[in-house]
C-alpha cells in the first residue's frame, strides 16, 4: 500500500506562542484509508490540516504528501499539488451564496489541471451532477443558489466539490456539526461511498468523539502529540 501522508518529527508554534502547537513523532495515512483524527476544540486539528495541505509550513520535522516534502517544494508548487489532489471540506463549507450547487461544484477544477485531466473523457458538468445525485440532490437542487439550499444539501455539495476530478485526499475539517446525528451519520456513510468510488483518502476531523464507531481508524490527536497537553 502506498502512503498518502507521511508526518516525521513535526513540529509547529503560532508565530509569538510560548510553547509549540504540535510536536508529532510520526504518522502515516496509506492511500485509501478512511481516518479520523479526534481532539478537543484549541488542541490543534485544523493547524494540523493546514500543514497538511500545504496552507501554514511546518518548522523543523517533514510532511509529506503523496510521497513529495512539502518542505521542498515552492510555493506555487503546494499551491498547485493542494488544488490538484486535495479536496477540502471547511466547517463553514465555503460555497459561493450566489451560484448554483452545481456550478459551485465545477468552479474547483478551473484552477487543478490534474483533476481537469482525469474526468476529459466527460463532461465536467454531468459528472458534477452525477456526484451531486450520488450524495443525495434532486436535479432542481443542483440548479438552485446555495443560499437556498439546507445546511444538510449545502454540506453535500461541499463533499461534491471536494471530490470532483478524484483528489488523492479529502480533508474534511468537522463537516457535520451543524447536523443531527441521523444527517450526520447518513452524510458520513454517503462521504464513504464517494470515496471508495474513487479511491480517495479520507482524513476527517472532529471533536466529536462519537464518531469513532464510523471509521475503521480513529485517532485521539493527545496521543499522537507530544505538545498535546499543555494546549488544551
Ligand atoms: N492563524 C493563527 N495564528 C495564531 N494562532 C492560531 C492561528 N490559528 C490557530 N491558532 C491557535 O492555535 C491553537 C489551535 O487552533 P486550531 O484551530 O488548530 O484548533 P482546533 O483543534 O482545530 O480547534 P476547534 O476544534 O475549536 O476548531 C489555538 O490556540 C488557536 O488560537
Amino acid at each position: 500500500m502506498s502512503t498518502c501522508v507521511e508526518l516525521n518529527r513535526l513540529q509547529f508554534s503560532w508565530p509569538g506562542a510560548q510553547s509549540p502547537l504540535l510536536s508529532i513523532p510520526s504518522l502515516t495515512v496509506t492511500r485509501g484509508e478512511r481516518v479520523l483524527l479526534r481532539g478537543a476544540s484549541g488542541s490543534g486539528k485544523s493547524t494540523l490540516l493546514g500543514l497538511i495541505a500545504g496552507i501554514h509550513t511546518s518548522g523543523p520535522g517533514q510532511v509529506q504528501v503523496l510521497g513529495q516534502d512539502l518542505a521542498n517544494l515552492s510555493q506555487h508548487r503546494r499551491d498547485r499539488l493542494r488544488a490538484n489532489e486535495i479536496g477540502y471540506i471547511f466547517q463553514q463549507f465555503n460555497l459561493l451564496p450566489y451560484l448554483s450547487a452545481s456550478a459551485n461544484v465545477t468552479l474547483a477544477c478551473q484552477f487543478a489541471p490534474a483533476r481537469r485531466e482525469r474526468l476529459q473523457q466527460h463532461d465536467i458538468d454531468q459528472q458534477a451532477a452525477m456526484l451531486l445525485t450520488r450524495l443525495g440532490l434532486t436535479p432542481e437542487q443542483q440548479q438552485q443558489p446555495a443560499h437556498q439550499l439546507s445546511v444538510g444539501q449545502q454540506q453535500r455539495v461541499a463533499a461534491a466539490r471536494a471530490l470532483l476530478g478524484s483528489p488523492a485526499l479529502i480533508i474534511a475539517d468537522e463537516p457535520t456539526s451543524a447536523l443531527d446525528q441521523a444527517h450526520r451519520d447518513d452524510f458520513i456513510k454517503l462521504l464513504f461511498e464517494a470515496c471508495d468510488a474513487q479511491q480517495t483518502t479520507l482524513l476527517f476531523v472532529t471533536h466529536d468523539a462519537t464518531l469513532a464507531p464510523l471509521f475503521p481508524r480513529s485517532i485521539e490527536l493527545s496521543e499522537i502529540n507530544e505538545a498535546g497537553a499543555a494546549n488544551v
